[in-house]
């Protein structure tokens, strides 16, 4: 395993989130989206122009994609939303399929089709989640369940492969995806990572799968929410690179820059102790370094 050197690591000029998460390189608009879930943000930043805009929401935000004819898909606590940044305004595409006072949306990402797959989390942390798809013109679809906080979703790069984590388990799993209808099958342990053992220091923990990203050449960059690093690995899961960060939390992983080989990460400093935070002054920032290997560009979504 190759131990990447994290000194090029900077974060935005931006304020940090409580938790920001879902880093999306918008390939049309040429700037990074990203949510504060709690702190209820949709967050932009331009690196061209040195431009941060953000809008409040009336709910806990959770992702966006890009959707087909301009606008974005914003998943909320609340249900899937057209948002139209330049109005700031949404309208409704779907109702949540769970009871909004005990689920919400978390970790979601369009595939080559148009479709968005958009995973679960349930507040209690009991396995009462589930993943969802949206299929254009047919609407919002429950494809799997059995699942505590989903997130990790990504694509193989001939988008035959879905993998899905969920956090809590510390594990990934993995689906064929049938490329006419999108239906999953084969659904398997792809990666099972270490619990945190109680008498375990924190420093110790490698952390648990979060947010993740596809790189063009199968590499999937996965964040290890309090192990301080983002993992590299191959198509059978297998560890092949490590980066060391200067936060305990990231939450996701992106590609962008008009090369795609820059790596954004969000990160959380929501409920974290005094002293690490006083230590670890980027919590919550989004942070960016330079990597070798382009990322696959985002999906449009269609509706
Ligand atoms: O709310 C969130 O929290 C989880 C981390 S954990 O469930 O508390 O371990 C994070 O992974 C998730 O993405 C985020 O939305």
């Amino acid at each position: 395993m190759t131990v990447l050197d994290p000194a090029g690591i900077t974060a935005l000029p931006v304020p940090p989130a409580l938790l920001g998460e879902s880093p999306l390189w918008h390939p049309d608009e040429q700037v990074l989206y990203w949510v504060d879930i709690p702190g209820r943000v949709l967050h932009r930043f331009d690196p061209a122009r040195g431009e941060h805009r953000a809008w409040p929401q009336p709910s806990d935000p959770a992702c966006c994609v890009p959707l087909l004819g301009g606008g974005l898909l914003l998943a909320m606590r609340d249900g899937l939303w057209r948002f139209d940044p330049q109005r700031g305004e949404r309208h409704l595409v779907a109702k949540p399929p769970y009871d909004p006072d005990r689920q919400r949306f978390n970790d979601g990402k369009a595939d080559a089709l148009g479709r968005f797959w958009i995973g679960t989390l349930d507040d209690a942390r009991e396995p009462n989640a589930a993943l969802y798809c949206h299929t254009p013109g047919r609407g919002l679809k429950r494809v799997a369940e059995g699942i505590t906080v989903s997130n990790g979703l990504a694509f193989g790069v001939d988008g035959r492969t879905l993998l899905w984590a969920d956090t809590k388990a510390h594990a990934i799993t993995a689906f064929d995806v049938d490329a006419s209808d999108g239906s999953l099958s084969r659904r398997r342990t792809w990666r099972q990572f270490a619990a945190r053992d109680a008498a375990q220091p924190l420093t110790a923990y490698g952390g648990r799968p979060d947010g993740a990203a596809m790189d063009s050449e199968g590499g999937y960059w996965v964040a290890m929410f309090e192990g301080q690093r983002l993992l590299r690995l191959d198509a059978e899961g297998r560890t092949l690179a490590e980066l060391p960060l200067p936060v305990r939390c990231p939450t996701m992983p992106c590609f962008g820059g008009a090369d795609l080989r820059t790596l954004y990460i969000t990160t959380a400093r929501e409920k974290r102790p005094a002293d690490e935070l006083a230590a670890q002054p980027l919590a919550g920032c989004v942070l960016q370094i330079r990597v070798a290997v382009p990322g696959l560009p985002a999906n449009l979504a269609r509706l």
